[in-house]
């Protein structure tokens, strides 16, 4: 049986440390794995030198991961379709701004790139927590989705309550795998096949210090990492303020309620309330990510520079700017991207700590008023 052969679309922060992941894993298992990982790299120079040139010869994604070895089997290589071409595992994991147009640049070359998987079916998975809206549509969908649509082959999700750093440093976390092959219902022999194809995607990322459990809901699982991002900021906002940690609970709380009631009016029928209250795709994300998270920590920056500081200009972009690095707090761009598709559908309403979060961030609203907007919005009852 032919092994197989895994790509990581992405070398960020955590596209880093999936990529490490799968490449300890592909040593741990050469009866399943191919035992060269590559990683696709968004080219830059870095003190002069490719950032590519510097992760093959020095083991370390000095920009995204600073003072991580990488293992020597993880190859970066800068031309995606090179990167892709000959894997039938890839791994998408780009902030979600850019997946669209990675994916069309894929889907130029989708034949021969399903041909060089053979054996093996071309299967994706996506670490990606973002939506893809697109407001004047009134449409929202979601990253594996969009993977799916524009290269017809299947993808699922890998999400959870997952800080890069700690994974990074290999301390103890868990994670979700949602997996749906069939996009449908199960008959008997399709959800073999779909189970034969998590249980894969588990052996790939599954280690000692990094925890797997699996699930079908895709759908759930994107919507909470995408979500939850948005809270964080909330949750920054609360910790600028120096508010305490009741407020912070409080800001959870509501931010878990508004999540999935999100998923129910945009998915209905298509997510189950266990996947945001059991996984770690769900709640223990949210706690993380309020707890110490980027978003968190650009949502609480913000705050401190205009409201305690006392500075009318500053932006939240460039709050991000100074302390990323060129990473990036998914929740700003996430949290306009929400407010707008709420607002062209007269929900704005059904969703005022979503709400409060954008105008804070964006129209100048006054922190300060952040338990009042709760309090008397239709659903601050809840
Ligand atoms: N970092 C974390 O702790 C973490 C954990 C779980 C999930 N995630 C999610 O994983 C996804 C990827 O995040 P990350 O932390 O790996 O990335 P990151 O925030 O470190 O983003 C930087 C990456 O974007 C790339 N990039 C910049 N401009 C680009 C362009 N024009 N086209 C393509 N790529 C470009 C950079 O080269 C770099 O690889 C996000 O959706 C994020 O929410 C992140
Ligand atoms: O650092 P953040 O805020 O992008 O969050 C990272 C992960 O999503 C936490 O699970």
């Amino acid at each position: 049986m032919s092994t197989h052969k895994v790509s990581v679309i992405g070398s960020g922060n955590w596209g880093s440390v999936t990529a490490k992941i799968a490449a300890q894993n592909a040593i741990e298992h050469p009866d399943l794995f191919d035992q060269h990982v590559r990683m696709w790299v968004h080219e830059e120079q870095v003190n002069g030198k490719n950032l590519s040139e510097i992760i093959n010869t020095e083991h370390e994604n000095v920009k995204y991961l600073p003072g991580i070895k990488l293992p020597e089997n993880l190859v970066a290589v800068t031309d995606i379709v090179e990167a892709a071409k000959g894997s039938d595992l890839l791994v998408f994991n780009v902030p979600h701004q850019f997946l669209v147009r990675l994916c069309k640049q894929l889907a130029e070359h989708i034949d021969e790139l399903k041909k060089a998987a053979a054996p093996h079916p071309l299967r994706a998975i996506s670490c990606i927590k973002g939506l893809d809206i697109k407001p004047e549509d009134r449409q929202v969908d979601i990253p594996c989705r969009l993977v799916c649509q524009h290269l017809s082959i299947p993808c699922g999700v890998l999400s959870g309550a997952n800080l890069a750093p700690e994974i990074a440093n290999e301390k103890f976390s868990e994670t979700t795998i949602a997996y749906d092959e069939m996009d449908d219902k199960f008959n008997v022999e399709e959800k073999i096949q779909n189970d034969v194809a998590l249980r894969l995607w588990k052996k790939l990322f599954h280690r000692p210090y990094f925890h797997v459990q699996t699930i079908y809901d895709t759908v759930g699982a994107s919507l909470a990492g995408a979500l939850k991002n948005v809270v964080a900021l909330a949750s920054g906002y609360v910790d600028g303020m120096n508010w305490g940690d009741n407020a912070k609970a409080a800001i959870m709380r509501r931010g878990l309620l508004e999540m999935v009631h999100f998923a129910n009016v945009y998915f209905p029928d298509e997510t189950s309330p266990e996947t945001f209250m059991k996984e770690s795709c769900g709640v223990a994300d949210l706690i993380t990510s309020c707890a110490g998270g980027r978003n968190h920590r650009v949502g609480k920056e913000f705050i401190i520079r205009k409201f305690i500081n006392n500075d009318p200009s500053v932006t939240i972009e460039q709050v991000e700017a100074d302390l990323l690095n060129g990473q990036s707090a998914q929740g700003v761009l996430t949290a306009r991207e929400v407010y707008e598709l709420v607002a062209l559908g007269k929900r704005l309403s059904n969703f005022p700590l979503f709400v409060a979060t954008y105008e804070i961030a964006f129209s100048n609203r006054d922190v300060k008023t952040l338990p009042l907007l709760l309090d008397s919005s239709p659903r601050g009852s809840l």
